[in-house]
């Protein structure tokens, strides 16, 4: 913005029909805005020709100026320096904190060895205590390099540029445009995103940051990881939700002809996928499913009808990977089959739900569709297995969700309670308030650490192998993560008080993401059942291991 105002000149716009102030040395015309203000207009007309900084970030955040900022700003004031254009940047190089001991605790020195080998990664972001994780503020990491740290900032800047300011509006009106589905698409994110490092053979986008043959387990982590920064379960879910549970079985165990000619669109953003295994009366006692798929008589497809419910996605998909009976009763037979709406006999209705509004929660009818046998994924009757080797990608996917979930509330909460005041002290100096914080991170970062070890694990371990490994570990990270989110959501919403009770405003993202909680706790296996599969599968594994009791 090249305009340039003394306090002066903005000071002879204070009248209700020329109508400017000062917020952070820029300048805002409000004359036309002020009508439509929602805080009201009296309150614009208060500060007519002032600075009026403080009273903004009394009732704002900042996802405000960000969205205004192009319509509104008229200039800045002369004091203001120059290029002010702010940018998420990389903080200053290695400029590390050394730590002091206090109260005559014992700084412990790193050996020479250790401090050879190990630099501090840099600074990156607020750094507001665990508001990111520790590797993003100058903490040692075995698991994040150079690479990882670009991708970071490269998603982060499109986050923040493209998806933050509109996500509000973007849930309440149920979709998130169709251009950032392509985007990520055109940006190479989804091909990454599948569990199978990058299938480069598929598709000619890449990763700006990241060259194909170095993508790993933790760049998928990162770009779920700085979408979710967004705090809205719906916009993670219209993105991933049904693509990074639809996708990895098809790719895994599609027939090559048919994943050569489905794959690439999907890799590109330019088709759907999702996951339909879900039915009105089998949820996560999959083995029960009713669907069915009848070979016909020539055997070259398979008859579909049944139903399915609370698909992520469904509307909007060409692609259905789904879980038929093409057997007996129980889990061996059951098979995948990938339906295509094109085949015709599909039908899928929206469904209204408590939380994740944008992700297009889907009820489908299959009626005689003529499925090619061509689309069995995997083996007949051998679609379990499928289904399991699918649930470690799945549960991983939410439980980075629901652990960056936890930290925008606790982000949230540690920023408003820095401004909003009661009984004549910030909230931040209520004990009461920081217990609830402190209460908040321990969670967080206790499953974090777990998160990074446990995808440690699985980028060192085939498929199967995590399958029966990590299953245990996984499930019960999940329920601890989604329990986590749940205490954290709750929290902020505490802190917030009624401005987490109204939707929108700078309680939006508690308010939506309190909403949001359930279609984690229960989807994809609910905490119960998790809880109970951790042990058991971990029990069964160790014995195997040869554990003595
Ligand atoms: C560039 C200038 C401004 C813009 C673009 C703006 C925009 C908005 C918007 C969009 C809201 C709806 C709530 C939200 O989404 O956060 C809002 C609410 C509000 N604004 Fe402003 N505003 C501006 C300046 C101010 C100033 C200077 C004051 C106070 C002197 C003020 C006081 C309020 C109040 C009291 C609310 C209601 C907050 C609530 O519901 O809790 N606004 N404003």
């Amino acid at each position: 913005m090249s305009q340039r105002f003394s306090a002066a000149d903005v000071a002879s716009h204070n009248k209700t029909d020329n109508l400017w102030l000062i917020v952070d040395e820029d300048v805002y015309d409000l004359t036309k805005f002020q009508d439509d203000h929602p805080g009201g207009k009296k309150i614009l007309q208060r500060v007519a020709g002032k600075d009026a900084s403080k009273q903004f970030w009394k009732y704002h955040n900042e996802s405000i100026l960000k969205k205004y900022k192009k319509q509104l700003q008229v200039g800045s004031l002369d004091s203001k320096a120059a290029d002010p254009t702010p940018a998420p940047a990389p903080a200053p190089k290695k400029d590390v904190v050394k730590p002091e001991a206090v109260s005559g605790a014992v700084v412990p020195q790193p050996s020479a060895a250790a401090a050879q080998a190990a630099e501090a990664m840099d600074a990156y972001g607020d750094l507001v205590p665990y508001a990111d994780p520790s590797w993003y503020q100058t903490y040692h990491s075995p698991y994040f390099n150079s690479s990882h740290e670009a991708l970071r900032d490269e998603v982060r800047q499109w986050v923040d540029a493209e998806i933050m300011p509109n996500v509000t509006e973007w849930e309440e009106a149920r979709k998130v445009p169709d251009t950032i589905y392509q985007q990520m698409g055109e940006r190479g994110y989804l091909a990454g995103l599948l569990g199978v490092h990058y299938p480069k053979h598929l598709t000619d986008r890449r990763v700006a940051s990241v060259p194909p043959e170095k993508w790993d387990l933790f760049h998928e982590m990162i770009v779920t990881d700085e979408l979710s920064r967004a705090g809205s379960g719906g916009l993670v879910w219209n993105l991933i939700g049904g693509y990074g549970i639809g996708g990895p079985p098809l790719i895994k165990f599609g027939q090559k002809e048919v994943v050569k000619r489905v794959l690439p669109d999907l890799l590109n953003g330019n088709k759907r996928i999702c996951l339909a295994i879900t039915e009105p009366d089998a949820g996560s006692d999959v083995a029960n499913l009713t669907c069915e798929a009848k070979l016909s008589e020539d055997g070259k497809h398979y008859i579909v009808n049944g139903e399915k419910k609370w698909i992520t996605n469904g509307i909007w998909c060409e692609y259905f990977t789904t879980a038929v009976r093409t057997g007996g009763p129980g889990a061996e037979g059951v098979s995948m089959l990938l339906i295509e709406r094109s085949l015709g006999g599909v039908s899928t209705r929206k469904m209204d739900c408590q939380g994740v509004w944008s992700s297009g929660t889907t009820y489908i009818t299959f009626e005689d569709v003529k499925v090619p046998v061509e689309n069995l994924i995997g083996k007949e009757n051998k679609g379990f297995k499928v289904i399991m080797t699918n649930f470690n990608h799945e549960r991983i996917g939410i439980i980075i969700q629901c652990l960056r979930f936890s930290r925008v509330c606790y982000e949230e909460s540690m920023k408003y309670a820095h401004k909003r005041k009661t009984f004549g002290k910030r909230l931040i100096d209520h004990p009461v308030i920081r217990l609830k914080l402190a209460h908040m991170a321990r969670q967080i970062e206790a499953s974090y650490n777990w998160m990074e070890n446990l995808i440690y694990q699985c980028e060192k371990m085939g498929d199967m192998e995590a399958m029966l490994k990590l299953g245990g570990a996984i499930a019960s990270l999940k329920a601890q993560s989604t329990v986590t989110f749940e205490f954290c959501a709750r929290e902020a919403s505490q802190i917030f008080g009624g401005l987490s009770y109204s939707r929108g405003g700078q309680g939006a993202k508690v308010e939506r993401l309190y909403r949001d909680v359930r279609a984690y706790a229960i989807p994809g296996g609910s905490e119960e059942i998790m809880l109970d599969l951790s042990i058991r599968q971990a029990l069964r594994v160790h014995k195997a291991l040869g554990m003595k009791l």
